[in-house]
């Protein structure tokens, strides 16, 4: 399964302000290639902490992107994934507008009500979990690979694109960087988590463009390296 993962940042790194709450740091540009990148995609990923601040719907916007897919025998819309060890998705969330198929990752110790309600709105379950409790996301990933996911798209936030990184599942990095500074020690960065020490992936850079008023880099992903 081939992992992309996608975001915007300000020129300083963050991904939103210290009140996390969802920003717009792409432009009309950048939204549009955001849009090809989820048409293109099996199924698009998010942190349960990107659902509870954004409460993102994670469709394909353009209707002629749409239409192409049902062409080519895909569904409408990728499918949905929320990494959520504890199962804390609301289950009226803007996922679960009836549009696409929604899978829900999480550990072992999601108490049984909560995984229900998810159920009940058409959520497919999907038990993955480690040692500290989160969901392991290797094993995860295998599962949705079994589930017919060919490329995953994943849109944030900082803490699971942080162990995507610490667990060698990413192949490709698009990045926005907006020409602005947000600011702030609170606010959620690129890759959060505990940070890496002694050993950081190396990213290859692939390309650079303007867009909108920013940049767009790209980048494939090679070993992780010393430094
Ligand atoms: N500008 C942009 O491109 C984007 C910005 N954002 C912003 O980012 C912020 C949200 O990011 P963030 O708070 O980091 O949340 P995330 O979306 O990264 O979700 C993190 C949560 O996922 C759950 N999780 C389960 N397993 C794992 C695992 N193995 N590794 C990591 N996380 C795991 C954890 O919750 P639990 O333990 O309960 O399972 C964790 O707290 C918001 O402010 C949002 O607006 C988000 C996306 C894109
Ligand atoms: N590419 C990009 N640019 C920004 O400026 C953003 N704030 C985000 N956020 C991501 O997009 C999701 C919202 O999706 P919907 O419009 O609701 O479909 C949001 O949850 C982030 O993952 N992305």
């Amino acid at each position: 399964m081939d992992v992309v993962v996608n975001a915007a940042t300000s020129v300083d790194g963050k991904l939103s302000t210290r009140c996390r709450e969802q920003l717009r740091i792409s432009g009309p540009e950048d939204f549009d290639r955001v849009d090809r990148l989820r048409a293109a995609a099996d199924a698009i990923a998010v942190g349960v902490g990107t659902v509870l601040a954004d409460d993102p719907n994670l469709g394909v916007k353009e209707e002629q992107r749409r239409v192409t897919r049902l062409q080519n025998g895909r569904p409408a819309h990728p499918a949905r994934v929320v990494v959520d060890s504890r199962a804390r998705t609301p289950p009226d969330a803007e996922l679960f507008d009836g549009d696409a198929s929604v899978y829900v990752l999480t550990g072992t110790d999601a108490p049984e009500e909560r995984l229900e309600g998810l159920r009940q709105v058409g959520a497919t379950v999907l038990e993955a979990g480690s040692d500290d409790g989160r969901v392991d996301l290797p094993s995860a990933f295998d599962a949705l690979s079994a589930a017919g996911v060919d490329r995953l798209m994943v849109e944030g936030g900082g803490e699971l694109i942080f162990s995507l990184f610490d667990d060698g599942l990413v192949d490709e990095l698009s990045l926005y960087v907006g020409s602005f500074v947000i600011g702030g020690r609170e606010a959620p960065t690129l890759a959060d988590g505990k940070g890496f020490t002694e050993t950081f992936p190396e990213l290859e850079l692939v390309d650079v463009k303007r867009l909108d008023d920013g940049v767009l880099l790209t980048y494939e992903i090679g070993d992780t390296v010393c430094r």
